[in-house]
């Protein structure tokens, strides 16, 4: 069979021919298809663009789930905010100002707080990150102000942190300074002390991990145009791990997409405002304290020796605790000098009193003192956490200051202010001899000379069988030693006791009345509340970890912060909320009004006597009075000292709406016989 031979004929002509003709195909072919895949380029990086310039209105209209921190640029929040003008500000805080922003794309407001990075300063900065950090694990509640975006520039001169808008400004603002009428119904208020259980209990039971704000209080409490209360302010939270006990830093790194390129600062460029955040934990989030935004929460001095009472000089004059609820600073991140610091009481001790002196010598005395009563004190006084603080130079600090707020309310052509005795002449002879004394020299010295001759007239008195004790003694005990309280109503003998207010309230009781006479603002506290801003962001300057006032005992001055932490500073809140008044503050009335002045102490002397209802503002109408007693008592459950008995945010929502029993006083706080309070069961009987 012949083999079939292969073709090996050479190429024809039309083969050749047939190349020619697809070549132009192919070429048509892959430019279309470039063409294509160009367009499609093209649409997609405009949709992209597009959405980035008009976020602010998606971002809000978006659910949660989809939500995403987004870069603004400066130019853009500057036009939002016409130039941060004041005419747009919300209100500052401690570490800015926060301007309403409204962007004319979308139609939608929303707040804009700058933070001060002035050179020196870290902690707005700290706040800054720390919030940013913390924004992705906040997602999904209803009850906490969303973090819509930021911006920074390279050299983190200008930090800006981007919220959702919240009509009525902080509870702060709202219930204290505003008085708003919706505040006045008693529903809402018990809506909003739910509301903000709520919250918490989002932060310490939903969030993975777990959330401590570590800064509850009325000025981060935001309420919505319906009064509905939503948690912010996040600089200050810690998530619960590993890594926060042993103290590491949590750090956040802001991925710059366009470092390779020529961004101009400032020039509202596209890719400035695509940049995403990521989250990166690393070391420990110590917020360290500097002078300048410390909140001075106590002074503390040894206590005087036996035997010193007649003399008492004052050197051995001693002020256990001394409170200081800091104003609003004047602009960010201002000192709270004197000038801008709310004074609201001032609580002391002296070991002067004749019999508690006798009971104490110059060495122990001051143990005692500190180990039972100085807890505020020891907020500040925490070793070196402080970001090296010495308690010394706060305590000159606040020395000096109500040297100086004394000297201020002082008429300078009354010079009977204090020297009203015998020894005025002499008194004002060594002024002159001792020009160069320090302020709190002057002030101390002044006191001491006046408590003396007061302790005097008093024990002269009480010679003549005259009982000179004041019904203020047996209200100001410490917070910290609640026993104390049950004790003065269970032993009516300790009632006798001179007990730590004694010498300030003697030294000080005749000039606070013409002090406050001076005053008439309901909310106005001893001395220099008046000068507190009405900006709206009137509040506390943050300590290290939580507010004054507010922050729980355990917490301060390096502390390990836990859940119940935020229990401690809800309690407090809580209180604020039924009594409309802040936690510390000595109205414009006589001196019966000064007893009232530590909210936490009035609330548990209430309650030991059974009328918890006389805690609840009376401005309040439409009360529902088993709910405000069911408050105050979850209230003074949330101020135990010992945070294993304060109740966990979980058990508080659940008494708040009804789901477990109410619950019962504290047995140091319950009234003797115990006694039941006038809660109906809310469980629907069977
Ligand atoms: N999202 C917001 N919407 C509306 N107003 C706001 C918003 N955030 C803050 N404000 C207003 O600005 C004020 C200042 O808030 P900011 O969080 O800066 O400080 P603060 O919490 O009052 O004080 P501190 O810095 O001492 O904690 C608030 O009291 C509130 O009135």
């Amino acid at each position: 069979m012949p083999s079939r031979q292969p073709d090996i004929s050479p190429p024809s002509v039309s083969d050749g021919h047939h190349r020619f003709q697809t070549l132009p195909l192919i070429l048509a072919g892959s430019l279309t298809l470039t063409g294509v895949l160009l367009i499609l380029f093209t649409i997609l990086l405009y949709q992209k663009l597009y959405r980035n310039r008009t976020a602010p209105s998606d971002l809000i209209s978006k659910s949660p789930q989809h939500y995403q921190c987004r870069r603004f640029s400066y130019s853009q929040l500057r036009r939002a905010t016409n130039s941060f003008s004041e005419s747009t500000q919300l209100g500052h805080g401690g570490f800015g100002y926060v301007y309403k922003a409204d962007f004319p794309t979308g139609g939608d407001s929303l707040a804009v707080k700058v933070m001060d990075s002035s050179a020196g300063s870290l902690q707005g900065e700290r706040e800054f990150h720390n919030e940013l950090s913390l924004a992705s694990h906040l997602i999904g509640s209803p009850r906490v102000v969303s973090l819509l975006g930021f911006s920074s520039d390279r050299r983190g001169r200008r930090l800006i942190l981007v919220y959702e808008l919240m009509a009525n400004r902080s509870l702060q603002d709202a219930l204290l300074d505003r008085k708003c009428e919706e505040l006045m119904d008693w529903n809402k208020r018990f809506e909003i002390a739910t509301d903000i259980a709520k919250g918490i209990e989002f932060l310490h039971h939903c969030c993975d991990p777990i959330i401590i704000h570590g800064d509850i209080k009325p000025s981060n409490i935001l309420l919505d145009s319906d009064f509905k209360a939503k948690i912010g302010d996040f600089g200050l939270a810690r998530v619960k791990s590993e890594d926060l006990v042993s103290g590491n830093d949590t750090r956040i790194l802001i991925e710059e997409e366009d470092k390779r390129k020529d961004v101009v600062e400032d020039n509202g460029s596209i890719l400035e405002e695509t940049e995403s955040v990521i989250t990166v934990f690393e070391e420990g989030n110590v917020v360290n304290l500097s002078p300048e935004n410390c909140g001075i929460s106590v002074v503390t001095e040894t206590a005087a020796s036996p035997g010193t009472t007649p003399g008492l000089s004052p050197e051995n004059c001693a002020m256990s605790v001394l409170t200081v609820e800091a104003g609003v600073s004047p602009g960010p991140r201002s000192i709270p000098s004197p000038e801008t610091c709310a004074i609201s009481v001032l609580t002391a001790e002296a070991g002067a009193s004749p019999g508690a002196a006798s009971e104490l010598s110059p060495g122990s005395s001051k143990l005692k003192v500190g180990s039972k009563r100085d807890w505020w004190w020891k907020q500040d006084n925490n070793g070196g956490s402080r970001g090296g603080i010495e308690s010394g130079s706060v305590k000159d600090y606040v020395m000096e200051w109500i040297g100086s707020e004394i000297k201020k309310e002082r008429p300078d052509n009354n010079k009977e202010w204090i020297n009203n005795g015998d020894d005025s002449s002499s008194v004002s002879k060594k002024k002159k001899k001792d020009k160069k004394r320090k302020p709190r020299e002057w002030w101390k010295e002044e006191f001491c000379e006046e408590l003396t001759r007061k302790k005097r007239k008093k024990r002269k008195k009480k010679k003549r069988g005259i009982s000179s004790i004041s019904s203020i003694e047996s209200w100001f005990h410490k917070d910290d030693d609640p026993s104390s309280v049950h004790d003065h109503n269970l032993n009516p003998t300790k009632r006798k006791k001179r007990n730590s207010i004694d010498w300030w309230v003697d030294g000080l009781s005749g000039d606070l009345k013409s002090v406050m006479g001076k005053k008439n603002s309901q909310d106005s506290g001893l001395w220099c509340d008046v000068n507190v801003q009405k900006s709206g962001g009137v509040s506390s300057t943050p300590s290290m970890r939580g507010t004054v006032c507010y922050i729980a005992p355990e917490c301060g001055g390096g502390g390990v912060l836990s859940e119940k932490c935020d229990v401690y500073s809800f309690g407090v809140l809580l209180l604020v909320l039924v009594s409309g008044r802040r936690p510390l503050q000595v109205t414009a009335s006589p001196m019966s009004e000064f007893e009232r002045a530590n909210l936490i102490s009035w609330a548990k002397q209430l309650a030991c006597n059974g009328k918890l209802l006389e805690l609840v503002d009376k401005s309040i109408h439409s009360l529902e009075k088993d709910q405000a007693v069911l408050c105050i008592t979850i209230a003074l459950l949330c101020l135990q000292r010992s945070p294993v008995k304060r109740p966990t945010m979980k058990e508080i929502v659940q008494m708040l709406s009804g789901a477990s029993e109410p619950p019962h006083l504290p047995f140091e706080f319950s009234p003797s016989p115990p006694m039941g309070f006038p809660f109906k069961s809310r469980k629907k009987a069977r």
